[in-house]
């Protein structure tokens, strides 16, 4: 057996990309053990295996073995590559392709059926994948074609009548919305589709047609609808139920409707690799919707196709701009992007007609013939902000489109929305900071829970590396220390105090609280401690002490702050060498806001953001050649 001690000090190549911190140590092991295992000597299949290992560590669901060279290194202190990554002994393309060819670890080998790696060609070139996620993908591939083969029964009036009853006009509410409403035409596609997929930045309405969809369905084949509302984590499918519970009271819906993780959905039994639910132990729900499919990985989306009965509706709601997922893949984003097969369903396009046909409106563009294309395989984008001002929904289609001239415009245009400071001008930033810890602390002395919240939720520090000089641990020191001085009172975050902020950091279903919940401690009327959860109308509260895994956080990581938005966001970027610094992180940061967005720091950090995107390697948005 090959110790991690020993595969750390691999030879050749696989050292020297271990020592430039290309390859981690588990890389070279995992690879050399499979070259083992699998009596392969060739030097340029164990780096390619190691590089496949490295690219599913990174986020991506397999080798790109034209883009093989495309690796970040390590830094120094100073952000600084410690090699240049041209300087490393790469391979040539030719030969790594030919000696996989040729591999035992490809094709099979007389030490038995172990084929851990497949070589997959496609319409643009050969990809490299360990073998567990060429199957996870196909299962999504086939999965998906199989429920794309033939549409739900649907009834052409019942679903008019509906769907103009759902969708009125916000002035005149005697009418039908005016076409073209994409919200009516997403819930129109959910209605006639087994698998929809529902993208849209923040406040396009993903939540609100999501209601919609929930009772239009119930409308037309409830009661008696069985319907699974499921998210990603424990908060994103806390929030997905309020939203939902919401409209009960102006929507047709059962009512005290319940969203889970898809976790607990899929039936994770503690101890046990396998979920309850699976191919052969179907989903009992007629109509399943999950909530940011963006940050669901490729592994979780196979895991849940193979459980979902095949006559369910199926609706996956995303933005599919913002950061994927922690595990490898971007599954939400190759869905949309992937080529589309199937027929159209001639009873969407009698239900859409007027929305299909209409011209631009001021308020909502209309359906470009690529997008018809898209409607075709269940897919549809809402585009229209029903949220926040005009100027950081600008920046964020700026950032998103990959223009760094305009971003930098927007930054320096003065909009009230809209401030861009450099990294040492911090003035305005100290102010909002100390500014909202006075307001919380001062409500959570009273015992207000509902203002406290409130207050807590009006401004964030947010940043995109956890240390350094640019991570959460400083600037969340920093944030102490300006608030202390400007109470004359050190903070001790190792006691409980009025005011102090919390992250949680594990889930704990029983307490019913989630990672990366945020809440306050409050003093109530009887003089005692406790902590408070922002959760709908009513607010969540538990004693400190019952809180196993939290922080106090006076900044977090712009990851964290995924699914969540608050009044001002203040984002301070790292220098423009980091390989953090992406579009998707920018995107995600800049629409954590609602009203105000603060970027701290300089222009070429912002274009370097702009126009670094993340790529993560996967097969979905290919034509596959077998
Ligand atoms: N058609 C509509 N008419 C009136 N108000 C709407 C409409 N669509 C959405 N809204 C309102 O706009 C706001 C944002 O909608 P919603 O929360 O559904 O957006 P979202 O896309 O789910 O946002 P997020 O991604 O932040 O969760 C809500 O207050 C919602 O009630």
């Amino acid at each position: 057996m090959i110790e991690a001690r020993i595969a750390q000090r691999g030879k050749g190549a696989l050292r020297e990309f271990n020592e430039a911190g290309v390859l981690a140590a588990a890389d070279v092991h995992v690879a050399l053990r499979l070259a083992n295992l699998g009596g392969e000597p060739n030097a340029d299949v164990h780096l390619a295996t190691a590089l496949a290992v490295r690219a599913v560590r990174s986020g991506s669901v397999c080798l790109d073995l034209t883009r093989l060279r495309d690796v970040t290194v390590d830094e120094d202190a100073d952000g600084n590559p410690v090699v240049d990554p041209e300087s490393l002994p790469w391979p040539h393309d030719r030969e790594v392709l030919g000696a996989l060819q040729r591999s035992p670890l490809v094709i099979g080998g007389d030490r038995g059926s172990l084929r851990p790696l497949r070589l997959v060609d496609t319409d643009e070139g050969p990809l490299l994948y360990l073998d567990r996620y060429f199957r996870q993908e196909q299962t999504i591939r086939e999965v998906l074609a199989a429920r794309g083969d033939g549409f739900p029964a649907v009834d052409d009036d019942r679903l008019a009548v509906a769907l103009d009853e759902l969708f009125r006009d916000q002035s005149d509410r005697t009418k039908p919305s005016p076409a073209p409403d994409r919200q009516r035409v997403a819930a129109a596609l959910a209605a006639t589709h087994r698998t929809t997929v529902i993208a849209g930045g923040p406040g396009t309405g993903k939540t609100h047609t999501v209601a919609r969809i929930l009772a239009l369905l119930e409308t037309m084949e409830g009661p008696g609808l069985r319907i699974g509302l499921a998210a990603p984590t424990g908060k994103a499918a806390a929030r997905l139920q309020e939203s939902v519970r919401e409209q009960e009271s102006v929507l047709p819906l059962p009512p005290g409707l319940t969203a889970m993780t898809l976790h607990r959905m899929l039936g994770w039994q503690r101890g046990r690799t396998r979920f309850r639910y699976h191919a052969d132990n179907h989903l009992p729900y007629d109509v399943i919707v999950v909530d940011e499919t963006s940050m669901v990985s490729l592994t979780m989306m196979c895991r849940l196709l193979e459980a979902v009965r095949p006559d369910t509706r199926l609706v996956l709601v995303g933005d599919p701009d913002q950061l994927a997922s922690v595990d490898a893949g971007a599954v939400l984003a190759d869905l949309i992007a992937r080529p589309v097969s199937g027929g159209v369903n001639p009873v969407f396009t009698r239900a859409a007609a007027r929305d299909l046909e209409a011209a631009d409106d001021p308020d909502e563009a209309a359906f470009r013939p690529v997008e018809h294309d898209r409607l075709r395989g269940g897919i549809v984008r809402l585009s229209r902000g029903r949220r926040f001002g005009g100027e950081i929904a600008r920046l964020a289609v700026a950032v998103r489109d990959g223009d760094g001239d305009k971003v930098v415009e927007i930054l320096n245009s003065g909009a009230p929305e809209i401030a861009f400071h450099r990294p040492d001008d911090v003035e305005s930033l100290r102010r909002d900071v100390v500014g909202s810890a006075q307001e919380v602390t001062a409500a959570a002395l009273t015992g207000d829970i509902h203002a406290v919240l409130e207050r807590f939720e009006t401004h964030r520090l947010l940043c995109a590396h956890r240390d350094g000089p640019y991570g959460v641990q400083r600037w969340a020191r920093q944030a102490m220390e300006w608030i202390g001085t400007s109470t004359g009172r050190r903070l001790d975050p190792e006691r409980w105090y009025p005011g102090q902020p919390l992250l949680v950091t594990a889930n704990d279903h029983e307490a019913r609280i989630y990672n990366g919940d945020t809440g306050v401690v409050v003093r109530r009327d009887d003089g005692d401690l406790v902590a408070a959860f922002a959760r709908g109308e009513q607010p969540f509260v538990l004693h400190p002490s019952q809180l196993s895994a939290v922080q106090t956080v006076y900044a977090m990581t712009i990851h964290r702050s995924q699914g969540s938005q608050y009044g001002t966001v203040s984002v301070i970027l790292p220098d423009e060498r980091s390989s953090l610094l992406t579009r998707e992180l920018l995107y995600t940061a800049i629409t954590r806001a609602r009203s105000k967005v603060r970027i701290v720091g300089t222009e070429a950090a912002v274009r370097a953001g702009v126009e670094r995107q993340v790529l993560r390697a996967s097969g979905l948005r290919r034509e596959i050649r077998v």
